[in-house]
């Protein structure tokens, strides 16, 4: 069974390593979304793969570190594509989320990076 989370934040950012020439060079914003897709075995007690709270709790404090900032002052998004901050993400929560199978952070509805993990 595949479950999904969706949560989004608000963030800057600039990609350092376009041409001069390309817009993204300049610091600009995003509306990012993100998908949390957890894959696993029913609870047949829960009803539950896992709980939609549990991964509010675990994903929160992640969350609280991305929104409302300059995405390249993070340390380890140095340069924040959609790319790094799908892999990002799944570093700060794989550990506690053992059935995250996906990691999606979309920059607009059109564009975004699906991590699967390795
Ligand atoms: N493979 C990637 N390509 C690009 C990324 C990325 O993360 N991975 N990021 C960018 C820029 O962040 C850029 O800001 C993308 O957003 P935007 O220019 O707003 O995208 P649109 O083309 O959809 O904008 P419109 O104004 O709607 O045309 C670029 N490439
Ligand atoms: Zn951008």
């Amino acid at each position: 069974m595949r479950i999904t989370q969706a949560f989004t934040f608000e963030a800057a950012h600039r990609l350092p390593h376009v041409p001069e020439t390309h817009r993204c060079r300049r610091l600009h914003g995003h509306s990012y979304r993100v998908e949390l897709r957890l894959e696993g075995a029913v609870n047949p007690e829960t009803g539950f793969v896992v709980d939609f709270f549990d991964v509010e709790h675990i994903f929160g404090p992640v969350l609280k570190q991305l929104d409302h900032y300059c995405l390249n002052d993070i340390p380890g998004l140095e340069n924040p594509t959609a790319e790094n901050i799908s892999q990002w993400i799944w570093r700060k929560i794989k550990n506690d989320l053992p059935l995250l199978a996906a990691v999606t952070v979309y920059e607009t509805p059109h564009c975004w990076a699906e991590y699967l993990g390795d």
